[in-house]
């Protein structure tokens, strides 16, 4: 839908630039066989058709340049979003300005449990669902200030800004409990999943953001071998 209004806004774009060309033109034709034969009466018809044509190209230019502005901020939208579950991805966490990280960040990798089995008892699109949800579920439990992005198969990235460890542990502990105690209705089917998830703090200095993606991978790992469903933070 969205493409056929930009298909026709350019469309309109250039018409006017077209007519706006072709006025122009005939302007400019009656001034030059002015110039070549005997002045006629009709001077003020040559300003006339002259200003139409400059007021149509100008609009056209505008409307182009509009639609530039719009298609760009599309693509880059597109291009910063996970097309199954619409969370932000892995290039949208690294792009430099767009994305700031401060030094008050906690990172929790969070990764459901045992997916393979829900792809295997339910087959692969009803996985797709639970990860559909699960993202849905999870966004809608986070503060504004939050970020949350699919960060590859059945794993996910939050990023709590202006958190603390301790008060990062505590959200991420009620969105387990959250999943834990929510069900996926597929078909009449309620589908349960549990999540593992490890955290770490983005610590000061240099290379604290790839140290702290470490640390909550690390975290996360032990997460799964203490038993699933639950949260670990790095040491
Ligand atoms: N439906 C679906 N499955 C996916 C997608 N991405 C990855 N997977 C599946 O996720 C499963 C991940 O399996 P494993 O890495 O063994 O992990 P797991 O079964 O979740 O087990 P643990 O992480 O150890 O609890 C694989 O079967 C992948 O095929 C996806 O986008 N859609």
């Amino acid at each position: 839908m969205f493409s056929c209004r930009y298909i026709r806004h350019l469309k309109h774009s250039y018409l006017l630039l077209l007519s706006g060309a072709i006025v122009s033109f005939f302007g400019s034709m009656m001034n030059w066989l002015d110039e070549i034969t005997l002045p006629t009466k009709l001077a003020f018809v040559e300003d006339i058709l002259l200003s139409i044509g400059l007021i149509l190209s100008a609009t056209g230019l505008l409307l182009l340049f509009r639609h530039q502005v719009v298609q760009h901020s599309l693509l880059k939208k597109i291009a910063a979003t996970d097309p199954l579950t619409g969370a932000l991805n892995r290039r949208a966490f690294k792009a430099p300005k767009e994305h700031k990280h401060s030094e008050r960040t906690v990172f929790a990798l969070v990764d459901v449990d045992h997916f393979k089995r829900i792809n295997d008892t339910f087959g692969h699109d009803a996985g797709d669902f639970v990860l559909v949800e699960l993202a849905k579920l999870i966004s809608s439990h986070i503060r504004e200030e939050d970020q949350f992005f699919r960060w590859g198969g059945e794993e996910f990235l939050l990023e709590f800004r202006q958190a603390e460890l301790a008060q990062a542990s505590k959200r991420m502990e009620s969105l387990r409990q959250l999943v834990e105690s929510s069900h996926f209705n597929l078909n009449g089917q309620a589908i349960k999943i549990t999540v593992s998830a490890g955290l770490a703090a983005v610590s000061p200095g240099h290379g604290g953001l790839e140290k702290a993606l470490k640390a909550a991978d690390e975290a996360l790992y032990r997460a799964k071998g203490n038993g699933r469903n639950r949260i670990e933070m790095a040491a």
